[in-house]
């Protein structure tokens, strides 16, 4: 615990043990002017006595000296001079009796002092008469009795008897004053530095306890702003958690790859403002990832197409994260001006599931990069992966169901279905894209003579043929009986007849192991047809490849005819 705390509880005992040392200082102070005060009066009260006493003794003395110069000389000046003490004598010998009221030893003494100067005075007085009415000689005589120089003694006597009583009166009054001036400032000095020091500590203390009140202040100040912060921060969590929820919600719902990735395009926007970036799905071939989806605006672009070796998330099948503390490596896919590039980041998530690369998710923007933005980034990934691994997997079954158990290729159905996509994804680009119609010839006599069995066989190896001879992007299905139809999207017209000749060939080349017996080898008429030269729908095209495949009937078989124009292929 704080000292200042500690000392609180005292702290109003001791402002009111300094306000009672106060209160006692000021005490002192007005005692001791009224001790100094009375001292001075009784100072001065012995002087005046002193000073009384020493003036009737002067002034007795002069009386006595110009009575007797004046009975000596007869000057009328020295009579006078006589005359001018008496008052004085009068006054003092007054005086001093009043004055020692207040002592009965030094009243006494007074008065005796009054009797002893009034009959010296009277001796002096007779003295003068006689001198003027009996002459000098007389006078003489008078003053020879010796009874004035007694009286003088006895005045000596009574005013050093008051004197020496005056003095050492005076002295321990001195003495006593002094030893309460001490006393005095004993007092006042306590009664100041005591309450000074009192008030000092608590001076401290309330110092301290002001500087601990502003570190408590600012404390809880800091500790309500990082509330806030993680209040806003919790909010934003959960508002990130809530978009992740409903963002799971809608790729559960998503029926394609193409739509799973433009609600991923929308969420990201929101969950990443400022940021923009791409989806890409990698084909089944794993040797490109084409974009899928755009969104949001940075100052970075990455390609349309890109293959995997281009992207190190991909290469290396983890979050690859540019800008900042991560580096500068880029990915070479990334393009920006060296303006807009300086200070923007780029992150690269790529979607994986069960082991399987699927594609990838690309992000950037600018300024500094954080945490948070990478972990969303990869939760996005993750959701989107398994949505995109559940999709395949649904696809994958969907296709299996779609697929022709004799031959392992596409039924019609699934022909139907992937046409349509396949046209208007060329479209969009701005691609060709190229359909095969095949019939094997003469098959119903194949069937005759080898059985139908035998005629199984054959078309099982034909569809093994057509699948060695067309791409994963490529649609090989069994159209319908010995019929078949191939779809070849973004293939020209040229590189089309190419694939048919090659598919005519191989047709024409196959064998079949039957019953120990090798059968055929068998021909095949194909007929083909181009978007967007020959027709922009599904069923157009299909017709004019068919329209094609039955004038290579016509033409003798064995042959490829295209749809707009004849040619022989044999
Ligand atoms: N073994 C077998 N035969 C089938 C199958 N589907 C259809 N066929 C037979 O294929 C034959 C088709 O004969 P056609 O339509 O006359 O044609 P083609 O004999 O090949 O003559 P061209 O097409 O004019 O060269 C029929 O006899 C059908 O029974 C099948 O799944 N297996």
């Amino acid at each position: 615990m704080p000292t200042s705390s500690r000392l609180r509880p005292y702290r109003l005992a001791a402002i009111a043990l300094s306000a009672v040392l106060l209160v006692g200082v000021a005490g002192a102070m007005l005692w001791s002017i009224r001790v100094f005060t009375h001292s001075t009066d009784l100072v001065k009260h012995s002087f005046q006595v002193m000073n009384s006493t020493e003036v009737i003794r002067s002034a007795i003395r002069a009386a006595e000296s110009n009575a007797r110069g004046f009975r000596m000389s007869g000057r009328p000046q020295m009579q006078h001079e006589y005359e001018s003490m008496l008052p004085v004598i009068q006054l003092h010998t007054s005086r001093l009796i009043a004055l020692t009221a207040d002592s009965p030893t030094q009243h006494l003494r007074a008065q005796t002092l009054q009797a002893a100067v009034t009959s010296r005075l009277r001796g002096i007085a007779d003295m003068i008469e006689v001198q003027q009415s009996q002459g000098t000689g007389q006078a003489l005589a008078l003053s020879r009795t010796g009874k004035g120089f007694e009286q003088m003694l006895l005045i000596n006597d009574i005013t050093d008897s008051i004197l020496a009583e005056e003095q050492g009166l005076l002295a321990a009054r001195s003495a006593a004053t002094t030893r309460q001036a001490w006393m005095v400032v004993a007092a006042i000095v306590i009664g100041i530095v005591l309450p000074m020091l009192l008030l000092g500590v608590m001076l401290s203390s309330l110092i301290r306890e002001n500087r601990r009140s502003r570190l408590l202040e600012r404390g809880a100040l800091e500790a309500v702003r990082e509330l806030e912060e993680s209040l806003v921060q919790r909010d934003r969590l959960s508002e990130q958690r809530r978009i992740l929820g409903a963002y799971a919600g809608l790729l559960q719902s998503c029926q394609t790859v193409d739509e799973a990735m433009r609600v991923t395009a929308q969420v990201v926007t929101e969950l990443l403002p400022g940021t923009g970036g791409r989806c890409y799905v990698l084909r089944a071939s794993q040797n490109l990832a084409e974009a899928m989806s755009t969104f949001g605006e940075s100052p970075l672009r990455s390609d349309d197409m890109l293959e995997p070796d281009r992207c190190w998330a991909l290469r290396r099948g983890q979050p690859h994260h540019t800008g900042g503390r991560h580096g500068q490596v880029r990915c070479t896919h990334v393009h920006g001006n060296a303006t807009s590039a300086e200070g923007a980041w780029t992150l690269c998530v790529p979607l994986i599931a069960q082991g399987n690369s699927l594609g990838l998710l690309h992000v950037s923007g600018d300024g500094g990069s954080d945490g948070e933005r990478g972990t969303i980034a990869e939760a996005v990934a993750e959701q989107l992966s398994l949505a995109m691994m559940n999709l395949q997997l649904r696809e994958t079954l969907r296709v299996q169901s779609l697929r022709d158990s004799l031959t392992g290729l596409f039924n019609r159905r699934y022909l139907e279905e992937n046409l349509q996509r396949e046209l208007l994804r060329c479209e969009r680009r701005g691609l060709p894209l190229s359909v095969i119609m095949l019939d094997v010839d003469h098959f119903k006599r194949f069937n005759d003579q080898h059985g139908h069995v035998a005629g199984d066989a054959l078309l099982a190896r034909v569809g093994h043929t057509l699948q060695g001879l067309t791409r994963n992007e490529d649609i090989a299905c069994r159209y319908g009986g010995e019929e078949f139809a191939i779809v070849l999207p973004e293939t020209t017209r040229e590189v089309a007849l190419q694939r048919a000749e090659e598919i005519r060939q191989a047709i024409a080349s196959t064998t079949v192991l039957h019953m120990r017996k090798t059968l055929g080898p068998t021909t095949a008429s194909l007929g083909v047809a181009t978007f967007p030269e020959d027709g922009d729908s599904p069923v157009v095209l299909v017709e004019r490849a068919d329209a094609a495949l039955y004038r290579a009937k016509a033409a003798g078989r064995d042959r490829i005819i295209e749809a707009s124009r004849a040619k022989s292929g044999a």
